[in-house]
């Protein structure tokens, strides 16, 4: 986020679970041969939450990416009672991707505190990326009526 390392992420505390490879956490884990330690995440979550005013936990990939195979992430949200940002974009296919994830959230009766609309990349033909941005607006505005819709433009330096 464009600030140097800090006292927890030194800690680990802001990385709690790390594996060897890129993939789905089931998949990462079994290939470590090592369980997430979920406690050990809960107790980093408490902490940061001592010290700090709001602690974002980022999921790994989207909403119904498994972290055991009997736990989706979106599971584990609703199992938390963690109010939820997604972030979702004007890519082509992002319509039908979010939709189908509002239908999950709504369906956990998970919070949805807010949807973020990342207006990266910038592309030239805004002509999808507009009509997406008002589309999901709408269907917000008409089924989440206390979602915030933001957008974030494209930062130079991250
Ligand atoms: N608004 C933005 N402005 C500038 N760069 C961005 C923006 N959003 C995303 N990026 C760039 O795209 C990269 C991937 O974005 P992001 O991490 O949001 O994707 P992701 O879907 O969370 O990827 P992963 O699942 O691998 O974490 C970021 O590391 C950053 O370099
Ligand atoms: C390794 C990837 N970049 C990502 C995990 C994506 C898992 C996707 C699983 C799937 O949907 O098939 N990790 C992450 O978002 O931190």
């Amino acid at each position: 986020m464009g600030i140097p390392f800090t006292q927890e992420d030194k800690k680990g505390l802001t990385m709690p679970e790390i594996f060897s490879y890129p993939a789905s956490p089931h998949l990462a884990a079994r290939l470590d041969n090592r369980p997430i330690d979920f406690d050990k995440i809960k107790r980093s979550t408490q902490e940061l939450s001592e010290r700090y005013d709001y602690v974002l936990l980022e999921g790994a990939g989207g909403l119904m990416v498994p972290l055991t195979t009997e736990l989706l992430t979106i599971d584990y949200i609703a199992q938390e009672q963690y109010p939820l940002i997604f972030v979702t974009s004007g890519k082509l296919g992002s319509i039908n991707h979010t939709l189908l994830s509002l239908e999950a959230i709504q369906r956990r009766g998970i919070t949805l505190d807010t949807v973020l609309y990342n207006l990266y990349p910038t592309v030239e033909d805004k002509t999808i990326q507009n009509d997406t941005m008002e589309f999901i607006r709408t269907y917000l505005k008409k089924n989440f009526p206390g979602t915030k819709f933001l957008l974030v433009p494209e930062i130079s330096e991250i």
